[in-house]
């Protein structure tokens, strides 16, 4: 499944998002994941596969894994380590406010680009960083419209797939 440096990731349209546009969903999706391919030698592609290494859905409360979501707040997704079956698959929680363009601070909703690109980061091997203003960093921090990847999280990717 997993071939390193050929990361493959399906948007399972099983439990595609209720509210969200899935193609602006995508679009989305894939800047978290140019995240990570801008600062490493991994190439992504899109695939319709359950196969995929990085199968992603959006889902509430209980959802056939042991880590059922909490309704809106609070756990926002989760992601599996690299692995086989659902190893690097990342799960969204269907009840957050999912904000597909860059916030101002005041709107309430959580941005998608940046859960997204923090999931990612659990589904390549990363796990929490204690280095506040990282990606990695265990607390939901928002994202500016220009952002970059920060030092922690580069050296982070760099460490296993430099
Ligand atoms: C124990 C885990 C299942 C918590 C879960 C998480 O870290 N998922 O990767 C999570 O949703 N964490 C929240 C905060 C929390 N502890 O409930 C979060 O903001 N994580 C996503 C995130 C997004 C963007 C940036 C950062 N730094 C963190
Ligand atoms: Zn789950
Ligand atoms: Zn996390």
């Amino acid at each position: 499944k997993s071939i390193p440096g050929r990361q493959q990731v399906g948007l399972s349209s099983l439990r595609r998002p209720s509210t969200l546009d899935p193609h602006h969903t995508r679009a989305v999706l894939a800047r978290a994941l140019d995240v990570w391919e801008q600062a490493s030698r991994l190439t992504f592609t899109e695939v319709n596969s359950d196969e995929a290494d990085i199968v992603v859905s959006f889902a509430k409360r209980y959802h056939d894994d042991s880590y059922p979501f909490d309704g809106r707040g609070s756990i926002l997704a989760h992601a599996f380590f690299p692995g086989s079956g659902r190893g690097g698959d990342a799960h969204f929680d269907d009840d957050e406010l999912w904000l597909l363009q860059p916030n101002n601070d005041d709107e309430e909703g959580t941005s998608l680009l940046a859960v997204a690109a923090h999931e990612f980061g659990h589904s390549l091997g990363l796990s929490h960083s204690s280095v506040k203003g990282a990606l990695m960093y265990p607390w939901y921090q928002g994202i500016q419209s220009n952002f970059v990847l920060p030092e922690d999280d580069r050296n982070g990717i760099q460490q296993m797939y430099g």
